[in-house]
């Protein structure tokens, strides 16, 4: 590989033909073993919906539950949404969250629970129960820390109020008329900055607001990014009576905790321990590259395993993601990219196709590091490792332990089995990954770069 040449950005020439054969053959290889990993595909979702079963009957479970929806005091039209989107059972924050989330007079929650395990189902369940749909007032704000994510919680609000009355409107960039002088809809999605712009310039009436939600909570109180627009939109909020303020979140680090309290004070708090942070259904991987630009080769090598069910390749900058899509869209591979230097219809564009799967591997970066819920995704690759300096803008170079834990939790939703892979280059990415691993408390286990086979065999294994 040594002998390739190199483009001005440090990628070997995709023009190369031993580049080209290397990525042909893994392409051929996939050809010939393509039969196998769609019957592969086919059966792991066949086992999936077996065991989920028996999953939620597993007391040790975050999706067990001992209560039906019927038994958590959920108004008729809502247990009809729920049915009608498959859900059987509580999972384990629906069945603790919801009574404490429905009980009258409102009180606050700090809800903590695990990567794709239900919370939005929780906390989308209260704002429909709080909303009186006799009245065309807002009643109901969510925040989110990406359109992205603001889109999909919308879609959970749609599906799970499609049998009541319940008009909706969106609070994120470019979407509605600057001109718009009024929002009537009952409950609010969106982004901190639109939500607080919005409501500044009195577009949404706040005289009815009872329920304040935010998702990936640590993230949107967090002062090194959201926490200032955040503080806005609550500080705009009636005071009297409170309104109920909600957080959610796989992770609240120490140093957002005792914010989060203070955000929500007297607060319900449901928390996890620190060795239940991550999802035992995620199998995590590591592979040893040579250095940063063998990175790419294992990537490129990697691509028909990706694309045996849909994975998510996650960058430290736009330009890394930006550079390594053209690359491998130039050597004939089908990839996406997405972040947060496009535009807003274009992002829409692109995460819809993926999420219909006509696009099957997406390169993205942290702007999606959270929330996003699509169930085929079942493999993620840290080609660059998160850091803390991508947080605080600082020169920190210590691993983001929460990034990491969102990141991978873009698979393995649901108890359905996934896996992660890192890439580590050089003696300070390999100590990063170890912080990671002795934060986690969960073994990353090695895969060779140089033997195909084995790490095909692995990975499908791991899907099993
Ligand atoms: N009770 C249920 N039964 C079956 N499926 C469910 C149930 N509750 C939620 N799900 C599904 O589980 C998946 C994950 O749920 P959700 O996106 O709410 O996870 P989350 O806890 O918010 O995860 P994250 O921390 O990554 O945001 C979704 O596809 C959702 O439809």
């Amino acid at each position: 590989m040594a002998a390739l040449e190199k483009d001005e950005d440090g990628f070997y020439n995709p023009a190369a033909p031993a580049a080209s054969s290397a990525s042909g053959g893994a392409a051929s290889e996939a050809g010939e073993k393509k039969p196998d990993a769609i019957s592969d595909l086919i059966d792991s979702t066949f086992e999936v919906t077996v065991t989920l079963a028996d999953q939620q009957g597993d007391p040790n479970s975050p999706l067990y539950s001992a209560k039906t929806f019927e038994e958590l005091g959920l108004h008729q039209d809502l247990l009809k949404g729920i049915y009608d989107m498959g859900f059987s059972k509580p999972s384990k924050i629906q069945e603790r969250a919801l009574p404490l989330l429905l009980a009258n007079p409102p009180t606050n929650m700090i809800g903590q629970s695990q990567s794709g395990t239900g919370k939005t189902a929780a906390f989308v369940l209260t704002m429909l129960s709080r909303v009186d749909f006799s009245i065309n007032k807002p009643q109901a704000l969510c925040l989110a820390p990406s359109r992205e994510l603001a889109r999909q919680i919308m879609s959970v609000v749609t599906a799970m109020g499609k049998f009541t009355a319940v008009q909706t409107e969106y609070a994120i960039k470019d979407n509605l008329p600057r001109d718009v002088t009024q929002i009537t809809a009952h409950i609010i999605v969106g982004t901190p900055g639109t939500m607080a712009d919005l409501m500044r310039r009195r577009v949404i009436d706040l005289s009815h607001i009872k329920v304040f939600v935010l998702d990936e909570a640590d993230n949107m109180l967090d002062q090194d990014g959201l926490g200032d627009q955040t503080l806005r939109v609550k500080n705009m909020l009636p005071r009297n009576p409170p309104v109920q303020i909600i957080l959610f979140s796989a992770t609240f680090p120490d140093h957002v905790r005792s914010y989060s309290a203070k955000f929500a004070p007297n607060a319900n708090k449901i928390e996890l321990q620190k060795e239940e942070l991550s999802v035992d259904s995620i199998r995590q991987f590591y592979m040893d590259c040579k250095n940063a630009e063998h990175k790419y080769d294992i990537l490129v090598s990697l691509y028909s395993l990706l694309t045996i069910g849909q994975s998510i390749i996650f960058c430290q900058h736009r330009h890394t993601a930006d550079r390594i899509s053209a690359r491998m869209t130039a050597e004939g591979h089908k990839v996406a990219s997405l972040h947060g230097a496009k535009d807003a219809a274009e992002r829409d564009a692109i995460i819809d196709r993926f999420r219909e799967g006509r696009d099957k591997v997406l390169i993205t970066t942290n702007v999606i590091a959270r929330g996003i819920d699509i169930l085929q995704v079942n493999m993620v690759v840290n080609y660059d490792l998160p850091l803390m300096n991508e947080r605080d803008k600082t020169a920190d170079e210590r691993p983001d332990i929460e990034t990491y834990i969102h990141r991978i939790g873009r698979t393995g939703r649901f108890g359905r089995k996934g896996i992660s892979i890192n890439f580590v280059h050089d003696t300070k990415t390999w100590s990063q990954m170890e912080q990671i691993e002795k934060a986690l408390g969960k073994k990353i286990i090695r895969i060779e770069t140089h033997d195909l086979d084995e790490m095909e065999e692995k990975m499908k294994k791991a899907l099993k």
